[in-house]
């Protein structure tokens, strides 16, 4: 566990931004009433709803089941969880019960309604598809699927881009039982190899091409390199995502195209089939009644060693979760279109496919936010009418900075929330938000992360929004700020806890059969209790969360997070470096953060500078002659030229500088926080446990570092 940094600046009495009308009339303040009458309780408050939702786990998550209408083949009965084991027991869930998750996101009772709304950068118009629709393309898919040999339990995954296709195969997969996987097309050869060979999936589904900043992006060729290491896949399904561009079966291997794919279901079908009829009168999906913690998707999280840790998520838990969220929290309904900017690679996109579990209409974009202008989600949000925009805390930063003012260009009479996530969201923004975007909406600045797949804490229609916080804990979530074991505070700041069962905590992680890497990822700081790897400040007069920054050494550059371990897997295969450090460095207004990779170059060691010594005079004279010297340009290049082909443009350090000492731990480890901390600013006292303390000193007061 990590010492919390100090809680300067933290305002336990922030302005507030904007109050519901009708608090009495949201899905929250329904829902309280609904447990208050069904176990005579006398809850007043979200506070209290609150406590009793993590007091009560079986009553509380039974209610969310009931409330939100789950649909199930067979309904509970008997116990939902034993509530009394610890979390890193990791009990089943609502073990009686049967049910499939896309039968859930396709029983909308009005199949004419839109159920997908699908466009983006360089499409002409938005292409709509209705439940009806939907429940038809799944059908052929999940046949076809059958057809090619998937069953239950195999892993199906999507080297995406955020297209219908990619929800229709991932709703096609969880009919049968089998597992969803999805990265996205930005991803590079070993980014996506790294995730996809560990769990080994019997279909691909890809695309063409993509757009974007403005041009196309053949895909076919790294899908081609990445096909070669995945020699377990036995059809790869090609979407032809961007028509401009080529999209020929033969041009991958195992490949077929997406509408020869779906022609062997047996139902004659063309790529875009429109069906009007109603589910009822359509042939039916063979959905698999499955348990609870059946697995839906597997998500990845690097970390600072090895390979991404595969994170395997339940139906059940992923269902009851989003329907929590998008219902009692974000008091939506069939009513409401809902949009988020997502890649198929980011958690936010699984959030956003939940949405078809309210009969909501759901909103793709794929491709850059900012083309043809920043005008480009927002003439989307105008002529869709979307109700709840989803985006992060950087894209709204970038219009700011491009003095970018949706309100004086559109007419967002629809728009009832907008969310922010990646990270944190700073109180300008608030501002910015209710200044330039719409003042009477609820923005909603929700953290959580892929190792849930959902959210922490979040917004929340029933509650007023004050500026700069997340306006609460999630119901069902006990998240604590805890400066020791057992020691939770309340107006200072802490460690992330979660110490109570959740229902969509990951089932297993792949390939770890007795849990050891699922534990040590969460459950080794504070013994049976969720450690997330934030730095958090709960408001003791608001309730609301502050998020101050992670505690461990994960990068979050721009709201995407990623491992350092997926940096130095590339790094070192240069013999010219012997060694390397890879650190985020927070900027100064502390809500952002850039890359910085510290390189150390081969002949730099202590030895080959006490040789130099000898040669050219004095050891310090010879360090300065090692650290004057400039980086090769050329390794640089090459280094950051490999990082974005092979992993992704996303991961590409802001700076790759020269070190000549890298701080280790006796126990072998990369000292990445210390460093961080100093590059941010921050002084540090040297831990007794580093080998070599003295070389923390490098990284004080780095020019390049300043601005
Ligand atoms: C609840 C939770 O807690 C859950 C989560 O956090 S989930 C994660 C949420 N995170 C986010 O939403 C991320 C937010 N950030 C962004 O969306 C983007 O950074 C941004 C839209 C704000 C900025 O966009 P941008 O300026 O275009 O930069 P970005 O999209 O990062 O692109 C970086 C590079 O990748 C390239 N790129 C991106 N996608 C590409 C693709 N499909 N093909 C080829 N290149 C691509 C871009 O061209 C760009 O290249 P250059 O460096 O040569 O310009």
């Amino acid at each position: 566990m990590t010492t919390a940094t100090p809680n300067q600046g933290m305002d336990p009495n922030p302005l507030l931004m904007w109050q519901p009308t009708d608090p009495a009339n949201t899905e929250m303040n329904k829902f309280m009433v609904y447990v208050n009458n069904k176990h005579s309780l006398a809850l007043q408050n979200y506070n209290d709803l609150w406590q009793w939702s993590v007091d009560e786990i079986e009553l509380f998550w039974s209610a969310v089941w009931e409330y939100t209408n789950v649909v199930s083949s067979i309904p509970p009965s008997g116990p939902v969880v034993d509530g009394s084991l610890p979390m890193d027991a990791f009990p089943a869930w609502f073990p009686s019960a049967r049910l499939n998750f896309a039968e859930n996101a396709l029983w909308c009772k009005d199949p004419t309604k839109t159920a997908i709304i699908a466009t983006g950068e360089l499409q002409s118009k938005p292409h709509r598809i209705s439940y009806a629709d939907l429940y038809s393309r799944v059908r052929q898919c999940a046949k076809a699927m059958r057809k090619a040999g998937v069953v239950k339990g195999d892993r199906v995954a999507g080297y995406i881009a955020n297209c219908p296709e990619a929800i229709v195969a991932m709703l096609a997969a969880s009919s049968i039982g089998a597992i969803w996987s999805s990265t996205s097309p930005d991803f590079g050869t070993i980014g996506v190899l790294d995730r996809f060979s560990q769990i080994k999936p019997k279909l691909l589904f890809s695309v063409n091409a993509v757009v974007y900043n403005g041009r196309p992006h053949d895909h076919i060729q790294k899908l081609n390199k990445v096909l070669e290491g995945l020699n377990m896949v036995e059809k790869v399904i090609l979407i032809p995502f961007v028509p401009s561009q080529p999209c020929e079966a033969s041009s991958v291997n195992k490949g077929s195209t997406w509408a020869d794919f779906l022609a062997t279901s047996g139902e004659s079908v063309s790529t875009f089939a429109s069906s009007s009829l109603p589910p009822q009168e359509q042939e039916l999906i063979d959905f698999e009644p499955l348990p609870f913690n059946h697995p839906l998707y597997i998500l990845f999280s690097s970390g600072t060693t090895g390979k991404p840790k595969c994170i395997v998520h339940s139906a059940g838990g992923m269902l009851l979760q989003h329907k929590k969220e998008h219902i009692l929290h974000g008091n939506l309904s069939s009513n409401d279109i809902l949009f988020q900017y997502s890649t198929t690679g980011w958690m936010m996109w699984n959030w956003l496919v939940s949405g078809l579990t309210l009969g909501a209409t759901i909103v793709l974009f794929d491709g850059s936010p900012f083309k043809p202008g920043p005008s480009a989600l927002w003439d989307l949000v105008e002529q869709e009418n979307v109700t709840a925009f989803g985006t992060s805390a950087k894209y709204i930063q970038a219009i700011q900075d491009a003095d970018y003012k949706p309100n004086q260009h559109h007419n967002l009479k629809h728009l009832h929330s907008v969310y922010s996530t990646g990270s944190p969201l700073k109180p300008e923004s608030f501002d910015f938000v209710y200044e330039h975007i719409k003042k009477d909406l609820l923005l909603g600045s929700i953290t959580g992360g892929t190792d849930i797949c959902s959210l922490f804490a979040s917004h929340n229609a029933a509650l007023p929004v004050y500026r700069g916080e997340i306006q609460c804990r999630s119901l069902g979530m006990k998240i604590e700020a805890w400066t020791a074991p057992n020691k939770p505070v309340v107006g200072d700041s802490g460690d992330l806890v979660c110490s109570r069962l959740f229902p969509c905590m990951p089932v297993y992680f792949w390939d770890d059969p007795e849990n050891k890497k699922y534990k040590s990822a969460y459950f080794d700081n504070y013994q049976g209790v969720w450690y997330h790897g934030d730095f958090v400040w709960i408001n003791p007069n608001t309730g609301g969360i502050v998020m101050l920054g992670r505690s461990d050494g994960t990068l979050n550059p721009n709201g995407v997070r990623f491992g350092s371990a997926e940096i130095y897997n590339i790094v070192d295969t240069y013999t010219e470096v012997e060694d390397s450090l890879c650190v985020g460095q927070t900027l100064k207004d502390g809500t952002d953060e850039r890359v910085v990779l510290f390189l150390k170059v081969a002949g730099t060691d202590k030895a080959s500078l006490a040789v130099a010594a000898k040669t050219n005079g004095s050891a310090t004279e010879a360090e300065k002659q090692v650290l004057d010297a400039p980086l090769d340009a050329d390794l640089v290049n090459r280094i950051k030229t490999h990082i974005r082909n092979q992993l992704s443009p996303r991961h590409v350090p802001a700076f790759i500088l020269k070190t000549t000492d890298i701080p280790y731990t006796i126990n072998g480890k990369k000292v990445e926080i210390a460093v961080k901390k100093i590059i941010s600013g921050q002084t540090i006292v040297p831990s007794g446990t580093l080998v070599n303390p003295e070389s923390l000193d490098l990284y004080y007061n780095i020019p390049e570092l300043q601005q």
